[in-house]
């Protein structure tokens, strides 16, 4: 798998966040997307979800040389950010079993055993709206981790995790399936120095 982008640029109105921004993302690789607040690295990862367009250039997705549609990404990606919702009214067995409706679930893995590796084991029937904001955080990088998806895009992954969270988080990433292709938006060095690669969004910022 390879994304590549070519000659990207965005922009809000007449707030030019980066552009001529020429990257390929390969499978295998991780890459860490630095920059200042409001840079645009979260901008920047939508814009690989699909979930955004750019506002020039292009965005292509290649898989053993054939093109996937930009509106067929979504089952190729696993995404985590804070502000990404879960769906509050659902328990989590129900958002977890709502999740692999749409995603297959990594192989060898079970929900049984995505509970009990990411210490949900008495929160099973609990109301998602009733997490709190670190255990909402968990759940979203679980999903993430435990899909079988060739891409994962994450967030500020350790936003809201507390010291057995976070520890949890660097393991999981450390045992990764080395074919994944890794995108890690963040401003915390600790989230990013294992990653192969850095794309710093300041260089692509109009002066
Ligand atoms: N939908 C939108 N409409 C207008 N402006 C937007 C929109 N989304 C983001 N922006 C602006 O784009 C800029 C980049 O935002 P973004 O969240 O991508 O930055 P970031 O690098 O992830 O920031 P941070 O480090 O604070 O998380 C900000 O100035 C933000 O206000």
């Amino acid at each position: 798998m390879e994304i590549v982008l070519k000659d990207v640029a965005k922009r809000f109105n007449r707030e030019i966040l980066f552009e001529s921004l020429n990257y390929t993302f390969k499978s295998g690789e991780s890459t860490a997307i630095v920059g200042p607040n409001g840079s645009g690295k979260s901008t920047l990862l939508q814009l690989i979800a699909g979930n955004q367009l750019p506002s020039s250039g292009e965005i292509s997705y290649n898989d053993n040389g054939s093109n996937i549609p930009v509106e067929d990404i979504f089952n190729h990606i696993s995404f985590a950010a804070p502000y990404l919702e879960l769906i509050e009214e659902f328990t989590l067995l129900e958002q977890i079993q709502f999740h692999f409706k749409f995603k297959p679930i990594r192989s060898g893995e079970t929900i049984n055993s995505l509970i009990e590796y990411s210490f949900f084991d008495d929160h099973k029937h609990k109301f998602i709206k009733n997490f709190s904001s670190g255990m909402k955080q968990r759940l979203k990088l679980a999903l993430a981790f435990f899909s079988n998806t060739e891409i994962l895009l994450l967030d500020e992954p350790t936003t809201n995790l507390d010291k057995k969270g976070s520890e949890w988080f660097f393991s999981e990433l450390n045992k990764m399936d080395g074919s994944r292709l890794l995108i890690l938006a963040s401003n915390q060095e600790i989230e990013y120095k294992n990653c192969h690669s850095m794309l710093n969004l300041a260089d692509f910022k109009v002066c």
